[in-house]
C-alpha cells in the first residue's frame, strides 16, 4: 500500500504562491491540493514578512476551517503563527463585522425551533397585512405551523439570491411580480413580515435594531448594508476596512450573492489586497440557497476584475483506481499523481446487519487502512443520516465505537433523551445523565410537554428547567410541566407511558414508547417534516435496541455507559467515523465506505445531488467501497463497473 508522500511543493503550487497577481483564481479537482496550496501561500506570506494578523483565511463551512488548521498543521506553520491567521466561517467574520458596526450584540439562533415562533407571528401579521383585492391570494390557513420548514427553506433561498433587494426601486410584491420572480404569493408576503420583524426591532431604550440572526443572516445582513444606497456607514468607518494584506477564500464554489458582495467590497476597500479563490464547479452541494460557480467564472470578472487563473492538474489524494470512474462521473479530465494507488469495490447490503459485516472486514482485514492507522481513517459517509438508526444500533451490540459528525447521533436526539428521562423517573433510577446531556434532556421534556420552545419570553420557566438537578427534575419540575402544561392531551400520553415502564418489565417498553405518541407531539415541536418522523425512526431504533436486555433500568443503565464510552478520550482514534457528506466537504480518510447507493436513496440527474456523490466519492485515500442493496444499484455506480 502506498504511504502518504511527504508534502515537496509542486511546481504549480510554487507558481500560485510566486504569483504577485492581485487576484488568482484556481479551479481544480477535488484532491488537486486547493486547501494546501491556499495554506502554502498564507505560509509564504507570513515567510515574507507579513503580518499574520492582516491575513484573512475564509471559508464556507466549519469543516473548511478545519481543513485550513490541519493544513497548516502538515505543512508546519508555528502554532503561534497559525493562531494568529484569522481563519473563520464567512458568516463568523460578517457577525463579528456587524458587531462592531452596530455596537451591539444580536442574538444567533441556529435552530429552526427557535425560529419558528417568528415565523408563524409572520404568517399572521402577512394574513392580515394582504387585504383589498390580493386577500384571496394568500395561501395559508390555520396557524401555518406545517408550512414553517418549506418557508425557512425559500428564506434562505431568496436571501442568498439577494433576489428581491437586486429588484429595481418601487418593486411590490404582488401576485403577477411574485410569479415573474418564480415565486409564490404567499411566501414573498411572509417573508416581508419576518424580515420587518427580524430586522426593525426597537430595543426597550428607543433604538432601532436586528432581533436574532439565524443561519447565514449575518452575511446577508452585511451585503445589504454594504449594497444599500444609504449605508450605515462612512467610507472612513467602514466595516470591511481592516488593512488586510491579503483574503484567501476556500469552497468558493459554493458563493452565492450574499457571499459575493461580501467578498466584492471586501477587495475594494482594503488598498493592495491581494487574493486568492479556490474552488470545485463540481462540488456545488447549497445551490438551492443560491450558490452558484459564476462567481469563480464570468461573474467574478464583471464585477471584480479579470484574475489570474492557475492550475493544479494532479489529484494528490488518490490514485487513478478513484480518478477515472470520477472523470466520468464528472465528465472532465481528472489525472492523479502516478505514485498514488486507490482501489474501488461495490458491494451488495441488504440490511444493516450486512453493512456492519463490511465494516467488520473492513477493520479486521484493513485492506484500506495503513497498519498503524487509526480506526478514525475509516469514514461512512451517509447520504440521510437521520436514517442511521439501524446501523448506529447495530455497530453498538458489536462493540464498534464510533463517533458522528455532522448529525445527532439517534441515542443524543431530544427525543431519546426525553424518553431516558421519563423512564428513569417512572424506575427510579437517579443519575443517568452525563452532565453535558442533562440540560437537553431536561429542555426536550419541556418542549415535548410543553410543546414551546424555550425562549426570552419564558424566561422564567427556562431558569428554574435549567437549574434543576436531575432528582429536583423528576421529583418537582416534570409533575408540575404535566399539571400546568396547555397541552393535557400530551401530559395523559406522557403518564400513561410512564405507568407502564414503572414495571420495570423489558417486555413493557414498547407498549410504553407507543402510549406516548411520540410522532403527534414531535410535529408540534419540529419545524421539519422529516425531523418528526426521524424521531418516531429512533423511538423504534430504541425498542430494538432494548430487546436484549433484563430491565428497563439495566437498559437504561447501558445507555448511560455508552455515553460515557462514546465521549472518552482514551478511544478518540479507536472510533470510526459516521458522517454526513456535508460535514465531510475539504476532509479525507483512508477508507471511504458509501452505503445506501440505492437508487431509491442516493441517484438522480440533479446537479447538487451528483456533486454529492461526487464529493463523498472523493474523499478517499487508498479505498473506496461503494455498497447498495442487490438489485437496487444507484445509476452512479455505471462509472464504478469497469474497476
Ligand atoms: N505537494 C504535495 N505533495 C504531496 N501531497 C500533497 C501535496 N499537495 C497536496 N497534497 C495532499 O493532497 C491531498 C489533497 O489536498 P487538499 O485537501 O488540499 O485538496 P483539495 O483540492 O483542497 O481537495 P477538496 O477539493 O476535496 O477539498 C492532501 O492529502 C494533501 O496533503
Amino acid at each position: 500500500m502506498s504511504a502518504a508522500p511527504p508534502i515537496v511543493m509542486t511546481r504549480e503550487q510554487s507558481d500560485i504562491c510566486a504569483c504577485t497577481h492581485p487576484r488568482i483564481l484556481v479551479e481544480a479537482n477535488a484532491g488537486a491540493g486547493k486547501t494546501t496550496t491556499a495554506a502554502m501561500k498564507i505560509a509564504r506570506l507570513v515567510e515574507q514578512g507579513a503580518n499574520p494578523s492582516r491575513i484573512l483565511a475564509l471559508s464556507y463551512t466549519e469543516p473548511g476551517v478545519q481543513a485550513y488548521l490541519a493544513a497548516f498543521e502538515r505543512l508546519g506553520l508555528k502554532p503561534e503563527l497559525a493562531r494568529a491567521i484569522r481563519v473563520g466561517t464567512l458568516e463568523d467574520f460578517c457577525a463579528a463585522r456587524l458587531k462592531w458596526l452596530e455596537n451591539w450584540v444580536v442574538e444567533r439562533l441556529n435552530r429552526a425551533e427557535q425560529v419558528r415562533p417568528a415565523v408563524l407571528a409572520a404568517i399572521a401579521s402577512a394574513r392580515e397585512s394582504v387585504s383589498g383585492r390580493y386577500a384571496g391570494e394568500f395561501a395559508l390557513d390555520g396557524s401555518g405551523e406545517f408550512a414553517v420548514e418549506g418557508l425557512l427553506d425559500e428564506f434562505a433561498q431568496i436571501k442568498g439570491s439577494m433576489q428581491l433587494l437586486r429588484q429595481e426601486e418601487g418593486f411590490r410584491i404582488t401576485p403577477d411580480s411574485a410569479g415573474e420572480l418564480g415565486r409564490d404569493f404567499t411566501t414573498l408576503a411572509v417573508y416581508h413580515c419576518y424580515e420587518s420583524q427580524r430586522c426593525h426591532f426597537v430595543d426597550p431604550a428607543g433604538e432601532p435594531r436586528v432581533k436574532f440572526r439565524y443561519a447565514g443572516d449575518a452575511t446577508y445582513d452585511l451585503a445589504r448594508i454594504l449594497a444599500s444606497d444609504d449605508p450605515s456607514f462612512s467610507w472612513e468607518r467602514h466595516p470591511l476596512r481592516l488593512k488586510l494584506d491579503a483574503v484567501i477564500l476556500d469552497e468558493m464554489h459554493d458563493s452565492n450573492w450574499a457571499m459575493f458582495t461580501v467578498l466584492q467590497a471586501l477587495l475594494a476597500v482594503n488598498d493592495g489586497v491581494q487574493f486568492l479563490g479556490v474552488g470545485d464547479r463540481d462540488q456545488v452541494i447549497h445551490a438551492r440557497d443560491g450558490a452558484d460557480a459564476y462567481f469563480m467564472g464570468p461573474g467574478f470578472a464583471a464585477f471584480i476584475g479579470e484574475p489570474q487563473r492557475l492550475p493544479l492538474t494532479e489529484t494528490r489524494r488518490f490514485g487513478a483506481g478513484i480518478a477515472q470512474p470520477l472523470a466520468r462521473l464528472a465528465h472532465k479530465p481528472y489525472p492523479s499523481h502516478a505514485a498514488l494507488q486507490s482501489r474501488v469495490e461495490i458491494r451488495q447490503a441488504g440490511s444493516a446487519a450486512e453493512l456492519i459485516g463490511w465494516i467488520n472486514d473492513a477493520l479486521t482485514r484493513r485492506p484500506g487502512l495503513r497498519p498503524d492507522s487509526p480506526r478514525s481513517q475509516l469514514a461512512l459517509l451517509l447520504r440521510h443520516p437521520s436514517a442511521a438508526t439501524e446501523l448506529e444500533h447495530g455497530l453498538r451490540r458489536q462493540a464498534i465505537r464510533y463517533q458522528s459528525v455532522g448529525f445527532t447521533s439517534y441515542l443524543e436526539r431530544p427525543e431519546v433523551l426525553f424518553v431516558r428521562l421519563l423512564f428513569a423517573a417512572a424506575v427510579r433510577l437517579p443519575d443517568q445523565f452525563r452532565s453535558a446531556l442533562l440540560a437537553p434532556a431536561k429542555r426536550a421534556a419541556w418542549e415535548f410537554i410543553g410543546g414551546v420552545v424555550l425562549d426570552a419570553d419564558a424566561a422564567q420557566t427556562a431558569q428554574v428547567v435549567e437549574q434543576a438537578s436531575e432528582a429536583n427534575f423528576a421529583e418537582f419540575v416534570l409533575p408540575a410541566l404535566l399539571r400546568q402544561t396547555p397541552h393535557q392531551a400530551a401530559s395523559r400520553q406522557v403518564q400513561q407511558a410512564m405507568r407502564l415502564a414503572a414495571s420495570d418489565r423489558i417486555e413493557d417498553l414498547p407498549r410504553a414508547i407507543a402510549a406516548l405518541d411520540i410522532r403527534q407531539l414531535a410535529r408540534r415541536v419540529f419545524v421539519q417534516v422529516e425531523a418528526a418522523e426521524d424521531s418516531e425512526r429512533s423511538l423504534q431504533g430504541l425498542v430494538r435496541a432494548s430487546q436484549s436486555y433484563a430491565s428497563i433500568s439495566e437498559f437504561l443503565r447501558s445507555l448511560l455507559a455508552h455515553d460515557y464510552d462514546a465521549h472518552a478520550e482514551k478511544w478518540a482514534g479507536e472510533r470510526i467515523i459516521l458522517s454526513s457528506i456535508e460535514a465531510a466537504k475539504g476532509l479525507e480518510f483512508e477508507h471511504v465506505i458509501i452505503p445506501d447507493l440505492n437508487r431509491s436513496d442516493f441517484d438522480g440527474e440533479r446537479a447538487d445531488e451528483r456533486n454529492l456523490f461526487y464529493v463523498a466519492a472523493s474523499r478517499a485515500r487508498q479505498q473506496l467501497t461503494l455498497v447498495h442493496r442487490p438489485g437496487q444499484a444507484s445509476s452512479y455506480l455505471r462509472h464504478f463497473v469497469s474497476n
